[in-house]
């Protein structure tokens, strides 16, 4: 079964409580976190006091995606926030290879994101650190952004790539009840969706709408 995780970027942020136990019981399996430095993206937001204060409401998985410069300098902060998953992206690295130790160092599982730009090959010699890859389907930064059809054929090729490993890939940016599908049909394990969700009139709906085989 695909793994949904709404991201909280177009949760309501003075009452993200209750969005967050709207989101548990509409069915959500994880919360994506978007967090972001104004450096690596060109917008500002969460950082690990959030994590922390949604660990101490919520039982749910809490993926947090790094959209930062040099990750390795908060990895700690966010693993002692308690996330479940941390994803760093390939771009904003010298190391990846030490930043995903690090991060499986505090017991916490290991993601790379590729922005839709970046050639899948970057990953290619760390997949034995991986839990999970994290494709891009817009340019990071904000939400509501429409989703990049060449997504697909670069699932296909890391699905490819991948065969064989129990590592998951995730699609972030525009996804939606059109495109979920054909992302699922084409290897994807994990969705993450902002507004498709968070601005729908029956958020449960939507999310047994992208869980639809
Ligand atoms: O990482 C992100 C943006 O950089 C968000 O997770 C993503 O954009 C979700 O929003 P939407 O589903 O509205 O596109
Ligand atoms: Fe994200």
């Amino acid at each position: 079964m695909t793994i949904i995780a709404p991201s909280l970027l177009a949760a309501d942020i003075l009452n993200l409580e209750a969005d967050v136990k709207m989101l548990e019981t509409s069915g959500a399996d994880w919360l994506h976190i978007d967090v972001m430095d104004g450096a690596f993206v060109p917008n500002i937001n969460f950082g690990p006091g959030v994590v922390e204060s949604l660990r101490k409401v919520t039982n749910l998985t809490l993926d947090v995606h790094l959209m930062i410069e040099k990750p390795e300098r908060y990895i700690e902060d966010f693993c002692k926030a308690g996330a479940d998953y941390i994803t760093v992206h390939a771009e904003a690295t010298n190391h990846l290879d030490r930043t995903l130790q690090l991060i499986k160092s505090y017991d916490v599982k290991a993601g790379v994101v590729l922005n839709p730009a970046t050639d899948i090959n970057v990953v290619r010699y760390v997949l034995d650190k991986l839990d999970m890859i994290l494709l891009m389907s817009v340019n990071p930064g904000f939400g509501g952004q429409q989703f990049i059809e060449a997504t697909y054929q670069k699932l296909e090729d890391l699905t490819n790539m991948i065969k064989g490993t129990n590592i998951k890939i995730q699609v972030d940016g525009g996804v939606n009840s059109d495109n979920a599908p054909k992302l699922v049909r084409k290897g994807a394990t994990v969705l993450v969706a902002g507004s498709y969700i968070l601005k729908h009139q029956n958020p449960k709906e939507a999310i047994q709408l992208l869980k639809r085989p």
